[in-house]
């Protein structure tokens, strides 16, 4: 059964919105945690390729452009499906009978393109033993708290964010679904050399689609015309996305994503945060962030 048939079973919101527990430290809704064994026994294979980010890092967007290089750029084959159908959310798990992430996955022929937000200690071993292929894209922690609360806010299925002052403090603390942005980050950059990963930043992407594009495509050992390429450019905008009903979300039920409290494709800028955080919040986060990050050689754009 498929997401958007989620209305049909009647459920209330205080039945989507998530208990959570931890596992290995990690927030996880109670179903992924019910479920983790089978996430953890997944099992890969060598022609997968994995996109996996911290939430709200310009996942979806990644998930299109990969998309559009693997079909050279063939618009109405990326219109398939919806996004979260082409491309399998590995831990996501829904109550029966609704497909979870590792069905789809399981179902779907090769070769794959998988999703996941598990912070690297966590991704499935087989991922390393068959030596699949990843895309991390990494966005500044301040863009990615302000995107994280208003999707909290819109999607029924995650836990209710309550204030943006106290979100700010849940998401110090790494207390939010999929656990520490800092430490998520930073986990996968510091294994990035020792795999086939391709590190991006959501920054880079934004300032120059053309030069990042291009560096997915050679990842994925693909050529692709000038002609193509300028064409995944366009058709993977934040305007265009943002009127793809196969990229942004709508055909789900208000009941799940309501986009009438924040749209999916809400602004898809660097920099918004500043439209958010209050001097004092923005001056008491950096001082932390600088704790959380000493010793790490990463650095963010927090504006382009
Ligand atoms: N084509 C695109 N260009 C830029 N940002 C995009 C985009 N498509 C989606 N986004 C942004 O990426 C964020 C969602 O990330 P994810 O797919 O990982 O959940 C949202 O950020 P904002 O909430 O800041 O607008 C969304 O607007
Ligand atoms: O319910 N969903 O389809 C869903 C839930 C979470 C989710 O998270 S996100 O961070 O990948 O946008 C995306 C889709």
């Amino acid at each position: 059964m498929s997401l958007e048939k989620m209305k049909d079973l009647h459920l209330g919101e205080q039945d989507l919105q998530p208990e959570t527990r931890e596992v290995n430290g990690i927030l996880m809704s109670k179903l992924m945690s019910d479920n983790w064994d089978k996430i953890w026994n997944f099992q890969a294979k060598p022609d997968d390729l994995l996109i996996a980010t911290y939430a709200k890092a310009g996942t979806t967007w990644t998930q299109e452009i990969v998309d559009m290089i693997q079909n050279d750029g063939d618009v109405q084959k990326c219109q398939r499906a919806n996004t979260y159908d082409r491309h399998p959310f590995i831990e996501w798990t829904l109550p029966p009978p609704l497909n979870s992430g590792l069905d789809l996955a399981n179902k779907m022929p090769s070769p794959r393109t998988l999703k996941t937000h598990l912070p690297v200690h966590m991704l499935p071993p087989s991922f390393w033993k068959e030596n699949s292929k990843i895309i991390y894209v990494a966005r500044n922690a301040k863009d990615c708290l302000v995107s994280y609360y208003y999707f909290s806010r819109m999607n029924k299925m995650l836990p209710d964010p309550g204030t943006l002052g106290e979100y700010i403090e849940q998401f110090k603390a790494g207390k939010v679904l999929w656990g520490s942005w800092y430490d998520h980050v930073k986990g996968w950059w510091d294994v990035k050399d020792q795999h086939r990963i391709l590190y991006l930043f959501y920054e880079d992407m934004k300032e120059d689609p053309k030069r990042e594009i291009k560096k997915i495509a050679k990842f994925l050992e693909k050529d692709i015309s000038e002609e193509v390429l300028n064409k995944i450019i366009y058709h993977t905008s934040f305007d265009v996305m943002k009127e793809n009903p196969m990229a942004n979300y709508t055909t789900l039920p208000s009941s799940i994503m309501d986009h009438s409290i924040s749209p999916f494709m809400r602004k898809g800028m660097p920099g918004d945060w500043k439209n958010y955080f209050t001097v004092a919040q923005s001056e008491d986060f950096d001082e932390d962030y600088r704790r959380k990050m000493a010793g790490s050689n990463i650095t963010f754009r927090t504006e382009i």
